[in-house]
């Protein structure tokens, strides 16, 4: 195994993850959320499993933002002219983004509003 190109693989990916949250507005809202809802979660108190829900809800919106960014770079990279293909393809992965999106938030309050039920009423 060639531990060096194993370990330059990780700087690539490190780069493009610090390339995103400098560029994408969209990314680094949702790091914002990821930490509201993480300090949220220590103090509401979460079990194990949910702990694991908001975990992959959170990873998992990274990753989709992750591709949407590195799709509407290859679209600009193919045709930096109008096109309605191009227009398809960011589209469709936006709403990808935003599908997921709304699936995470319809998670976080099936986990947290029965715990705030209880303190509020
Ligand atoms: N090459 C293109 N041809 C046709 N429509 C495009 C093209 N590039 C972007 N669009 C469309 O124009 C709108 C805005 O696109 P834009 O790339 O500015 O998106 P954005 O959400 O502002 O992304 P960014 O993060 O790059 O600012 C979207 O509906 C998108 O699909």
């Amino acid at each position: 195994m060639n531990f060096r190109k194993f370990f330059r693989s990780f700087i690539y990916a490190a780069n493009g993850i610090c390339h995103v949250l400098k560029s994408e507005q969209n990314f680094r809202f949702h790091v914002f959320a990821a930490i509201v809802v993480t300090t949220v979660g220590m103090l509401t108190g979460l079990s194990q499993i949910e702990w694991i829900i908001i975990v992959l809800s959170i990873f998992g919106m990274f990753m989709i933002e992750l591709v949407n960014a590195s799709i509407e770079r290859i679209v600009d990279l193919v045709t930096p002219e109008l096109h309605p293909l191009a227009k398809q393809a960011k589209d469709l992965a936006a709403g990808a983004c935003l599908i997921y999106a709304i699936c995470t938030v319809i998670v976080g309050l099936i986990i947290f509003i029965p715990k705030w039920s209880g303190i509020i009423l």
